[in-house]
């Protein structure tokens, strides 16, 4: 089913989170009952302080976190009460993109994204990374798409973490996914490099009509470039409304008191004092 099949013939919405809990076994509520529909391709950016629960919401759609409780539907299907393999069949309709990248250090750009078709192929194809030439055709587009042209066969150790997340963007792409989660895609990147990240993910979004959830930290970059946002407050959505909707008033709601008028202490912004270790490779050099 494509991505927009199911919204667009007025079937079940793309996506359709109902009364989401997750407790830990340590007796933590990390989830307190989230709902959240996605009816057209969008890319929803889900903030809040630490602890909030983003990640935990964003690990249970794709149940890498087990829910405790509720449903997530996904053009229709309910993925929580899905066995194994159906669980494994569902996860190929859903790319997911994280921090600290995932690769393969020791294989190739190339490798690295023709893995987004692991399951597609036959098992003895995919230990060889044998795919069929459309599968290597896309590949080489997708990493066109995403800035790496040229770079299929360096080693995924030799990018730099921009580049190495252009990489696990293009390998969730491979699936052609009816879903993108994307979690702290920009926590380990520098702040130019965040933006453009941001940029392309919007862009590929509207291109392949594929709706995407992002959990982010930095409010300023999920206003610039998300479509709407969820706020989260323990557990619990406190906000869900558009992008330009983000008012004060919510982020107070989201964050806790604040004034967000005025701009960051000169403290906020001052560079950290050099640690013993720091002051002393300076001291070295
Ligand atoms: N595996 C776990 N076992 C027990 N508690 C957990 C586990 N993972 C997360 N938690 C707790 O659940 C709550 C929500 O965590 P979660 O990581 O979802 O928050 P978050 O909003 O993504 O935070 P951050 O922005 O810091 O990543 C926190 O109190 C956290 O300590």
């Amino acid at each position: 089913m494509s991505a927009v099949s199911g919204a667009a013939a007025g079937g079940a919405p793309l996506l359709a989170v109902a009364g989401l809990a997750k407790v830990y076994p340590t007796g933590k509520k990390a989830l307190g009952g989230v709902d959240v529909v996605i009816d057209r391709p969008q890319l929803v950016a889900v903030i809040g302080s630490s602890g909030a629960g983003k990640s935990t919401f964003i690990r249970c759609i794709n149940r890498l976190v087990e829910p405790t409780a509720g449903s997530v539907r996904l053009n229709g299907e309910e993925i929580v009460a899905l066995d194994r393999k159906g669980l494994r069949a569902a996860r190929r309709r859903i790319g997911m993109i994280f921090q600290e990248y995932n690769l393969v250090e020791r294989l190739s750009v190339m490798q690295n994204v023709l893995s987004g078709r692991l399951g597609y192929t036959g098992l003895l194809a995919s230990l060889r990374y044998r795919f069929p030439p459309e599968d290597i055709q896309a590949a080489f587009a997708l990493l066109d798409r995403v800035g790496l042209d040229g770079y299929h066969n360096q080693r995924a150790d030799a990018l730099s973490g921009g580049q190495r997340q252009r990489v696990g963007i293009a390998r969730a792409l491979m699936q052609r996914p009816e879903l993108l989660l994307l979690d702290e895609p920009t926590a380990s990147l520098d702040p130019k490099t965040s933006r453009q990240i941001m940029r392309l993910v919007r862009e590929l979004v509207a291109e392949r009509q594929t709706p995407a959830i992002i959990n982010i930290h930095d409010v300023a970059l999920a206003r610039a470039h998300a479509d709407r946002i969820i706020g989260m407050k323990d557990g619990l959505i406190v906000f869900d409304a558009e992008a330009s909707a983000l008012t004060d008033a919510a982020l107070t709601r989201i964050y806790g008191e604040e004034d967000w008028s005025t701009p960051q202490d000169e403290d906020d912004e001052a560079p950290a004092a050099p640690t013993v270790a720091t002051a002393q490779v300076d001291a070295l050099s």
